[in-house]
């Protein structure tokens, strides 16, 4: 298995960049994500990696082997980086079967019959596709075509897969349990993977680190954990789960805790963070970890609540304090008109700007 390291990667179509200044260092067997919105450059950059487009400037690394430094006499052409794909449309030749679909990218690489049957055998076994091999796509439903695309990908024992959007084409339930069983056989496989996705709840579930990108830049590179619970800027917090952001002002900012006065004139304690211009600050915290209080002190704050929304498994308020909204999830039923709630300091972020600013 091998590394795959993108150094200083930029993508440029025109006056756009696409891909600005990539770094990312993929280790051995490590599961990678690339998420965000439509348009920040994820498939651009693993089309960057498959060879399937042109990088500008930067390098393209696998193991020892550079398959991309600028240098045109140094380019590795795509079906030479023994990379497997699985793209949300490259779909399967409709007139072989779906063995005749996995023999084709062994016979290109010249391998003999028995040992192409036996690959074919194994890598259908491993998507549970094998009683399916003299089967037509059109005969197979969305989601076993992408078992056998993603068998097609894995039958040559590539190093490194790159998949985008692989799920796309399966309902919510049935997506749900095709992410679990992917993430088993890449594990089993030990395959450096990199995976695109817009759907963070996706990316929360099967990614060893997630890198956030948002218009061709990326925001923040961690774990799952790391991302949700300690977002780097408000565009993450915003983007993975959902945030609450207050405006501020910095009254008085420590070396553990600054002290923020709100737009209702009231003041709350938070971790130390950046501020804007003129000490203005943004507070980003999470619905579900603001709590309901029985007194008040430090960090409460009584609100009215404006709604009411039955979530299935949490409610959801919209509440108010003066001209502050925000939202609430807690699965009580509430049924008083105002609460007393309290923001815990440690599960706030400050940040100098709000989502869409920076
Ligand atoms: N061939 C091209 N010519 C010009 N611009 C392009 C080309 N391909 C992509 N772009 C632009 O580059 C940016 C990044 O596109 P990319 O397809 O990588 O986004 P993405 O994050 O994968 O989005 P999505 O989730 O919608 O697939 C977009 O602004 C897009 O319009």
């Amino acid at each position: 298995m091998a590394d795959l390291v993108l150094q200083n990667l930029t993508i440029k179509y025109g006056a756009v960049t696409a891909v600005d200044n990539l770094n990312i260092h993929v280790a051995s067997g490590e599961f990678l994500t690339l998420l965000g919105p439509s348009g920040c450059g994820k498939s651009t950059s693993l089309f960057a990696v498959a060879g399937l487009n042109h990088a500008t400037s930067g390098t393209i690394s696998v193991g020892d082997r550079v398959l991309f430094d600028g240098n045109p006499n140094n380019t590795v052409p795509p079906e030479k980086r023994n990379i497997g794909l699985v793209f949300q449309s490259y779909a399967l030749w409709p007139h072989k079967t779906v063995a005749e679909n996995l023999a084709f990218p062994l016979t290109l690489r010249k391998i003999g019959r028995a040992e192409r049957d036996e690959r074919i055998k194994e890598a259908l076994g491993l998507v549970e596709m094998l009683p399916y091999a003299d089967r037509y796509p059109f005969e197979l439903s969305g989601g076993q075509q992408q078992r056998v695309a993603l068998a097609r990908a894995l039958v040559y024992r590539p190093p490194l897969l790159l998949l985008d959007e692989p799920l796309s084409n399966l309902d919510a339930k049935l997506r749900e349990r095709a992410r679990v069983w992917l993430r088993e056989l890449q594990e089993r496989l030990n395959v450096t993977t990199i995976y695109v996705t817009h759907d963070q709840a996706e990316a929360l579930a099967v990614s060893d680190r997630i890198a956030v990108m948002s218009m061709g830049r990326m925001r923040q590179l961690g774990t799952p954990r790391e991302i949700y619970e300690r977002p780097a800027d408000s565009f993450v917090a915003d983007f993975i789960g959902s945030s609450n952001f207050f405006d501020g002002t910095m009254v008085e900012s420590g070396t553990d805790s600054a002290r923020i006065r709100l737009a209702d004139g009231g003041e709350i304690v938070t971790p130390p963070g950046p501020t804007g211009k003129d000490g203005s600050v943004v507070v980003a915290i999470r619905p579900e970890k603001i709590e309901l209080t029985g007194s008040t002190g430090p960090n409460t704050m009584r609100v009215s609540i404006e709604q009411r929304t039955y979530l299935g498994s949490v409610w959801q308020y919209a509440v108010r304090s003066g001209p502050i909204e925000f939202r609430i999830q807690t699965p009580s039923e509430l049924k008083e008109d105002s609460i007393l709630v309290r923001i815990p300091q440690e599960h706030c972020a400050v940040f100098p700007d709000k989502p869409g600013a920076n």
